[in-house]
């Protein structure tokens, strides 16, 4: 039996929230395996602390399976899988709808559904083992400009479900749905003041309030096939 705890994979970790949550993970003791797709600066705190960064892109079905390929290489066992990867991409290019779709679901979708299918026994060598897929409030009510984003989000929801019930009890599964966490630099003045009267609580949380439910799903023995709300009482507005 190995002395040293299972390691936690986070996907999409090179910046933002997943950066966050390795690094909150890395502090109370808990390694870390991360994913990026292009190089980023916050890669170089990770390294220094030795987690493997293991470059991947979920976009298509090949990338994926190359994925799965390497992260065995790695490691034989997971504590957890963290599926934090995510483009928000809009339906802002005429002629380009189809890509896009296929882009979104392919991230969204279908890289959680062949992770969490080719992994399992990974995870079943830990005890707790837990997934957490990061979706979107969004879900609640859908989003006229982002059409595709959402409709691939709410599949992640479904995934919760079905993946809970077929790896009870040795796994729990378990989703978090954030609304605002984190603006982009880009965003401006009005979008920002627009963005946070949308929530009853009106501010924008930092990736803590992720990181927070995070641990609450590690943590809690008794909760699989949830999806934790973050999202400041949007649904109140
Ligand atoms: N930020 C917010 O306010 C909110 C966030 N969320 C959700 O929380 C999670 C984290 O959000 P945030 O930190 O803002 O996310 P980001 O937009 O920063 O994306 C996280 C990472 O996903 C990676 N990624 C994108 N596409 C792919 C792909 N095809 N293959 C592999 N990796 C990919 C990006 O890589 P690269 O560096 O190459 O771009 C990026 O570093 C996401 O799932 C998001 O949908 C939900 C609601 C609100
Ligand atoms: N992958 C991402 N998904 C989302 C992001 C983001 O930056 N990256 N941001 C949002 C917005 O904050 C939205 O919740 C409020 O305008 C949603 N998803």
């Amino acid at each position: 039996m190995s002395a040293s705890p299972a390691p936690i994979l986070i996907t999409g970790a090179s910046q933002r929230i997943g950066l966050y949550c390795a690094e909150r993970l890395l502090d109370e003791g808990q390694p870390v395996i991360a994913t990026f797709r292009h190089e980023r600066p916050g890669l170089a705190r990770l390294r220094e602390r030795g987690v493997p960064t293991l470059q991947a892109d979920f976009a298509d079905e090949a990338g994926i399976l190359a994925f799965i390929e390497r992260l065995k290489e790695h490691t034989d066992r997971l504590r957890a899988i963290v599926h934090n990867a995510s483009e928000w991409l809009g339906e802002a290019t005429p002629g380009e709808e189809a890509r896009i779709f296929q882009r979104l679901f392919n991230v969204h979708m279908l890289a959680p559904y062949l992770i969490n299918l080719h992994c399992a026994e990974l995870l079943e060598r830990s005890s707790p083992a837990d997934i957490v897929h990061i979706g979107d409030d969004v879900t609640r009510k859908g989003s006229a400009q982002h059409i595709a984003y959402s409709a691939s989000k709410a599949g992640l929801d479904n995934l919760t479900l079905s993946f809970a019930a077929r790896l009870a009890p040795r796994v729990k599964v378990n989703g978090i749905a954030p609304a605002l966490i984190l603006f982009k630099p880009q965003d401006d003045t009005e979008y920002r003041a627009r963005t946070l009267a949308k929530s009853a609580l009106g501010i924008e949380p930092g990736a803590e309030a992720v990181y927070l439910g995070l641990r609450y799903l590690l943590d809690n023995p008794y909760v699989t096939g949830t999806t934790l709300t973050v999202n400041g009482g949007r649904h109140l507005k």
